[in-house]
């Protein structure tokens, strides 16, 4: 990593190689210990995705009126928007206790037998990144959803049978980050399925101000709208950039955060007024500054900030992508108009025709 050597330290993520940052929307330690504290507990305190909450409050209100186990169901959309949240609300809404749990932890179609069938009737079982589960348990998980009965395999081989076991009536809440995934045969056992959208800024600042709250943190409303600005459209990390501006609220000035002191102190994390951090920046100054603004190929583009290429493209990229500020086109990444102005550049006299550079760095 050589985005800048005076710069607040990151930590690593083993798996990826990537920076932890302050703006990626993936649960950090510190996130896992507060979030807890800090969740919605019923849909009324939900802020946000209005249509989503209605259509949701509709069915849990009917199975309620009919005594019945609510349908099955799915939530997609992006790490940090609410689905572990919305998962606790139903099961709280419902009465009902609730089972978490991730498809990369279901292995064996074994593992999976042993969670159904330790469920409770009305149990809400919550199945984090259902995608990611292997295609045994999927297909365990089938039978579970529709007839509320899974076939245990004993034994191997010819001599292997299938007992049958009859399972309580329970829910199943799966959430994905891309529904698209989801083979249609378990997409379609769903009842419910429900996509969560990035919030918009006074969304966020609802989140902030309910956050702020629970966290004993006096914020102005200004306060709040330039954390929220910077937040990316996600609550996890609305609520993250918040601790951090209200420990420098606490050091630097007396507590209170207003719109100067949660600029400065972003300022200091490298936060910019869009959301986009160093990496964001080091990629687009790239572009703009070494490549004209592109196109320019994404091996090229990761070794001129000094990063791994799947840092780049899956790490940066889709915010600047999302923001519109970079385009992924065939010939390569091309900066659009509205990154020279977000960085302050102003664009090369229309190149000779346009995107005179291509053929030299198109790869
Ligand atoms: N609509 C909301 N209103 C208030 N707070 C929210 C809302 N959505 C999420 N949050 C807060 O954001 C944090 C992250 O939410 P949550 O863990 O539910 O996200 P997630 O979509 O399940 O993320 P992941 O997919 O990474 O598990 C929690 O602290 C939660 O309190």
């Amino acid at each position: 990593m050589n985005w800048d050597d005076t710069a607040p330290p990151t930590t690593e993520d083993p798996a990826t190689g990537a920076p932890d940052r302050l703006v990626g929307a993936d649960a950090d330690g510190e996130d896992t210990a507060v979030e807890a504290a800090l969740r919605p507990k019923d849909l009324e305190e939900f802020v946000g995705q209005e249509r989503v909450r209605e259509q949701l409050d509709l069915v849990l209100r009917a199975a309620r009126a009919r005594g019945a186990t609510a349908d099955h169901v799915l939530l997609s959309g992006a790490p940090g928007l609410g689905k572990t949240t919305l998962s606790m609300i139903i099961a709280a809404e419902m009465g009902a206790p609730i089972r978490i749990t991730s498809g990369p932890a279901i292995q064996h179609a074994g593992d999976l037998a042993a969670i159904l069938s330790s469920l409770q009737e009305g149990e809400v079982l919550f199945l984090d990144e259902i995608h990611r589960m292997s295609r045994p348990a999927e297909e365990m998980l089938y039978m579970a959803m529709e007839d509320f009965r899974v076939d245990v395999i004993v034994g191997k081989g010819p001599g292997a049978t299938a007992i049958p076991l009859e399972l309580p009536p329970f829910t199943l809440v799966g959430a994905t980050t891309r529904a698209g995934l989801l083979p249609p045969p378990l997409r379609d056992r769903f009842g419910f399925t429900a996509h969560m959208e990035f919030y918009a800024p006074a969304e966020l600042e609802r989140v902030i101000h309910r956050s702020a709250g629970l966290l004993d943190v006096e914020i102005e409303p200004e306060g709040a709208a330039e954390i929220a600005g910077r937040s990316r459209g996600t609550p996890r990390i609305a609520n993250r950039l918040l601790r951090r501006v209200r420990d420098y609220a606490q050091v630097k000035a007396d507590g209170l955060i207003t719109r100067e002191i949660a600029s400065q102190a972003l300022g200091v994390y490298e936060v910019d007024a869009r959301g986009l951090d160093r990496l964001d920046r080091a990629v687009l100054t790239a572009l703009l500054k070494l490549f004209g603004g592109g196109p320019v190929g994404l091996s090229t583009l990761a070794v001129a900030v000094g990063e791994e290429r799947e840092t780049v493209e899956e790490v940066a990229e889709p915010f600047l992508v999302r923001e519109g500020l970079l385009a992924r086109t065939p010939r390569g990444r091309i900066a659009t108009p509205a990154a020279w102005d977000h960085l302050g550049l102003v664009p090369p006299q229309q190149q000779a025709g346009a995107g005179g550079q291509q053929g030299l760095f198109g790869a």
